[in-house]
């Protein structure tokens, strides 16, 4: 399923935070957002995902605008991962993983054996099936990471928006969350900190300053040293991963302009 955002603006307590933003994400591609902290990432994303309502500007899923759905509508085709997301009651790991399936139940809103199903693989997927019994409030921030993963995937989306997925995952499960997200197949927009992760997993990067983008297409591309400099603050050299050939950035703080 195609994400069209077409001249998206978005405005919080009366100031506008993301300005004029239009990007596709193709049928099944990995679309990376990076950007300085407080660029406008998050309020981009929180407006793909309905929690924020755009000021000008759309939203498609496949020629559907996406905020003229329901919440129940769009959930069945889109599923976030927000940056502070989870619950303050105490559920299971297992219940957290099964709210993922609301979208999808009728009547009595309990999950069937179908469900229930589907959820334990989501879990195992992303190979959190022995936190299933385990209280979320006390997992640790990594799990409670892969626990929320499983209950996008279990919502069975077309789209996933993730906001710092890798966020609290050490490295091997940072490279095991973008695999699984790359090979689900699904269209996948991802805010990204790692800009090195960003350029290896995804098909094309868009730069967010200032609440507009700056700069899109494939990774290399984009990840200029004068974009680095001018964007990030950051002088970089590009190597040459010894093994795979795949470039890597390695950066050094430029002296605050
Ligand atoms: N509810 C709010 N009220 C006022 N300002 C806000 C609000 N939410 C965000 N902002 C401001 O909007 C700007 C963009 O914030 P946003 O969270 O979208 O950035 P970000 O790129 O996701 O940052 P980070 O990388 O630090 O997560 C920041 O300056 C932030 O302080």
């Amino acid at each position: 399923m195609r994400l069209d955002i077409s001249g998206l603006s978005v405005a919080v307590a009366g100031q506008r935070l993301v300005h004029d933003v239009t990007l596709t994400a193709g049928s099944g591609r990995l679309i990376g957002l990076v950007g300085p902290n407080g660029s406008g990432k998050s309020t981009l994303l929180r407006c793909v995902y309905r929690a924020l309502r755009p000021a000008a500007g759309t939203v498609h899923l496949d020629g559907t605008d996406l905020h003229a759905l329901t919440a129940r509508e769009a959930a069945r085709l889109l599923a976030a991962l927000p940056q502070e997301a989870g619950t303050d009651f105490d559920f299971t790991a297992a219940e957290v993983v099964a709210m993922g399936r609301l979208p999808h139940q009728r009547g009595s809103g309990r999950p069937s054996a179908a469900d229930r199903a589907l959820c334990d693989r989501a879990l195992a997927r992303v190979g959190a099936a022995h936190l299933a019994e385990r209280g979320f409030l006390r997992l640790s921030g990594g799990e409670k990471q892969r626990v929320l993963i499983a209950r996008a995937l279990a919502q069975e989306p077309q789209v996933l928006v993730l906001d710092e997925p890798t966020n609290h995952l050490d490295i091997a499960q940072q490279l095991d969350v973008l695999a699984l997200v790359r090979d689900s197949g699904l269209t996948v927009l991802a805010a990204l900190h790692d800009l090195n992760l960003a350029a290896v997993h995804c098909d094309e990067l868009h730069v967010i300053a200032g609440g507009r983008i700056v700069a899109s297409g494939p990774p290399h591309d984009v990840l200029t040293a004068e974009l680095l400099a001018e964007i990030f603050g950051v002088r970089a050299h590009r190597v040459r991963h010894p093994e795979t050939g795949a470039v890597q950035l390695l950066f050094d703080r430029l002296p605050a302009a």
